[in-house]
C-alpha cells in the first residue's frame, strides 16, 4: 500500500455510537492485516474530557470481538490519543494543529492527514472549513483527506451548500463521501461481473434485459433513531444514496479503464439519464409506506421519538426510466423499507423470453420456458445465482428451470473485509472508486427531489402495511401495471 501506510487520523466523533461499533474495528483488521503500520496515530475528538488511557480502554473494548490477542490488541491502542475538543471552538483548532505535527514527527507518519467527520451532518461543513482556515491541514508535503459520513444534505439545496463548505478546504478528489454499501462484496464485484464476462455484458441491455430490482429490505424498525430517521424517511435515507449508487454500478457504460476518474465519469452519466418525473409521473412510479403494528409491536407513530401524527415513509419504492440507448426500454424498479419480512438485500435482473418458445408444442407434455433470472445477493447472504431453462430427466420432453449458484462459504466470509475495512483501505490509497462523487451525488438528489415534493404536499394514507410484509399493495400494483412482479416476495 505504498505511503497509504502511513497517516495521521483525526477522527471528529470519536467516542461515538459509529467509531465505537464500526470504525474502530475496521482499523483494527487492516491493522492486523498490515495494511497500516507502525507510522500512524489517531486523534480522537469530541467535548468528552478523556485521558488517552480512558480513551484506549474504550477502544480496547470496541475492538474485543476481533482478536483474542491481547498483545496485538495493545499495541494497536497504543497508537490511540485523545483530545477534548468543540468544533465550533477556534481555539481548539490550534491545539490540534500542535499535536497533529507532533504526532507527524513521533510516527513518521509523513504529513498524510486523514480527517475523518463521524458526527451529526450539521457538523460536516463547519469541521471542513475550520480545518482549513485554522491550518490544520498538513503542509508537510503529505495529503489531505477528508472523510465525510452520510446523510449528504436532505435535497439537492442542502447538499450544493455542503459540497461548496467542503470545497472551500478541500478539492473533490481528497473527498471522500462514504457510502458504507460499496464497501460491500456483491456490490463491488458488480463492475467485474459485467465487464469480466463478455457473455453478460453482451445482454446487458433492453433488448434482452426486461426488467431489473433492487431490494433492499430491512426485518428492523427504527429502533433508536427516530430523531435522524423522522426527519428522513426511506427515500432520503436508503434510496438517494445507496439504493442509486447501486443503480449506477448495473446502469453504467464501460469506462476506458477501471480508475476512479473513469467510472465515476461513467456513473455521473448513467444518473443523469434517469427521467425526471413530473408531479404526475411521480404518482404513476413511486409508492411510499409507513408500517403499522400488531398485537405485539407499535405502529411506527407509536415507536419511541416519534410523533404520532409523523407522515415518515418507512418504505419506498419507484420505478427508474433511463433516456439512453442501453436501457430506453427496460425498467429498474427499487424499494427498500424497514419492518419488512426479511433483511434482504439483493439484485434481480429478469432476462426476456425467447420470442418463440418452440418448446411449447413438443412431444409429451412441456413446461413452458421461464425467464433467465439473474440474482446478485448483497445481504445477508453474498452470492449469485442465475436460473436457465433446460430438459427435466423424466420421459419425454418436459422443460425446467435450474439454478446455476454461488454462496459465499462461510470460511470464506470469515476472510472478507468488513465493509468500513474496505473503505479506510481505500482511503489511504487515495482509491475513490466506492465512495459517491460529487456530481453523482447532485444527479441523484435532482432524481430524488421530486418525489419527495409531492409527497410533502400531500397527505398519505397511513399505516398502509402489515409489519413482516414486503410493504404495500401499491409497491406490487406498480410492477404489475408493466405486467411485472416483485421476484423476491420474502419467506415469511
Ligand atoms: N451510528 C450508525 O450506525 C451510523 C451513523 N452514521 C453517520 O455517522 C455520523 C455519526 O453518527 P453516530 O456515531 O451515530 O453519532 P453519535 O451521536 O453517537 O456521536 C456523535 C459524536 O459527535 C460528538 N460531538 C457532538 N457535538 C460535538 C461538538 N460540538 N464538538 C465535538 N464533538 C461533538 C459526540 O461526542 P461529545 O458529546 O462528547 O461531544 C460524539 O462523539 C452521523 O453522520 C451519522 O449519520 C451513518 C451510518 C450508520
Ligand atoms: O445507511 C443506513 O443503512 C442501514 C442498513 O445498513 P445495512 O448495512 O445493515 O444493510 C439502515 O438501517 C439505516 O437506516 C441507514 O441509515
Amino acid at each position: 500500500m505504498a505511503d497509504g501506510t502511513r497517516a495521521l487520523f483525526m477522527l471528529f466523533g470519536g467516542t461515538g455510537d459509529l467509531a465505537l461499533r464500526k470504525l474502530y474495528p475496521a482499523l483494527f483488521n487492516l491493522y492486523k492485516k498490515g495494511s497500516l503500520s507502525k507510522h500512524f496515530a489517531l486523534l480522537g475528538l469530541s467535548r468528552k474530557e478523556l485521558s488517552d488511557e480512558e480513551f484506549r480502554a474504550k477502544i480496547m473494548t470496541s475492538i474485543a470481538d476481533e482478536t483474542a490477542d491481547q498483545q496485538v490488541a495493545t499495541e494497536f491502542v497504543s497508537h490511540f490519543y485523545w483530545k477534548s475538543h468543540d468544533v465550533n471552538n477556534m481555539d481548539h483548532y490550534q491545539d490540534l494543529k500542535k499535536i497533529g505535527n507532533q504526532l507527524d514527527d513521533q510516527y513518521q507518519t509523513g504529513g498524510n492527514r486523514v480527517f475523518y467527520v463521524s458526527m451529526a451532518p450539521r457538523f460536516f461543513g463547519i469541521v471542513a472549513q475550520n480545518l482549513q482556515s485554522q491550518h490544520v491541514l498538513s503542509e508537510n508535503g503529505g495529503f489531505n483527506r477528508l472523510v465525510i459520513e452520510k446523510p449528504f444534505g436532505r435535497d439537492y439545496q442542502s447538499a450544493k451548500e455542503l459540497n461548496d463548505q467542503l470545497n472551500s478546504g478541500f478539492q473533490e478528489n481528497q473527498i471522500f463521501r462514504i457510502d458504507h454499501y460499496l464497501g460491500k462484496e456483491t456490490v463491488e464485484a458488480i463492475p467485474v461481473l459485467r465487464f469480466g464476462n463478455p457473455l453478460l455484458e453482451a445482454v446487458w441491455n433492453q433488448n434482452y434485459i426486461k426488467d431489473v430490482q433492487i431490494t433492499l429490505a430491512e426485518s428492523l424498525g427504527v429502533e433508536d433513531r427516530a430523531g435522524y430517521y423522522d426527519t428522513a424517511g426511506a427515500l432520503r435515507d436508503m434510496i438517494q444514496n445507496h439504493t442509486l449508487q447501486i443503480v449506477s454500478y448495473l446502469a453504467m457504460d464501460q469506462p476506458n479503464s477501471f480508475v476512479d476518474t473513469a467510472i465515476r465519469a461513467e456513473k455521473v452519466k448513467a444518473l443523469e439519464s434517469m427521467e425526471i418525473y413530473t408531479d404526475q409521473g411521480v404518482k404513476d412510479n413511486f409508492v411510499r409506506g409507513q408500517y403499522a403494528g400488531d398485537e405485539d409491536h407499535p405502529d411506527y407513530r407509536h415507536e419511541s421519538g416519534v410523533p404520532v401524527d409523523s407522515n415518515n415513509d418507512t418504505f419506498a419504492a419507484g420505478k427508474i426510466v433511463f433516456n439512453n440507448p442501453r436501457w430506453g426500454k427496460t425498467p429498474f424498479y427499487i424499494r427498500s423499507g424497514k419492518k419488512l419480512a426479511d433483511k434482504q438485500g439483493r439484485v434481480d435482473i429478469e432476462f426476456k423470453k425467447p420470442l418463440v418458445d418452440i418448446f411449447a408444442k413438443g412431444t409429451g407434455t412441456p413446461g413452458e420456458l421461464q425467464k433467465n433470472v439473474l440474482t446478485l445477493e448483497i445481504d445477508p447472504r453474498v452470492g449469485l445465482s442465475l436460473t436457465i431453462n433446460t430438459k427435466d430427466s423424466k420421459q419425454g420432453l418436459h422443460t425446467e428451470t435450474v439454478p446455476l449458484d454461488y454462496l459465499q462459504s462461510d470460511n470464506r466470509a470469515a476472510q472478507v473485509p468488513l465493509p468500513y475495512e474496505r473503505l479506510f483501505h481505500d482511503i489511504l490509497n487515495g482509491d475513490g472508486t466506492y465512495f459517491a462523487s460529487w456530481p453523482e451525488v447532485a444527479a441523484a438528489w435532482h432524481f430524488v427531489d421530486p418525489v419527495q415534493q409531492v409527497w410533502d404536499t400531500q397527505q398519505p394514507d397511513f399505516p398502509n402495511y402489515q409489519q413482516g410484509s414486503m410493504g404495500p399493495t401499491a409497491a406490487d400494483e406498480l410492477l404489475a401495471r408493466d405486467g411485472n412482479a416483485w421476484f423476491y416476495r420474502g419467506t415469511k
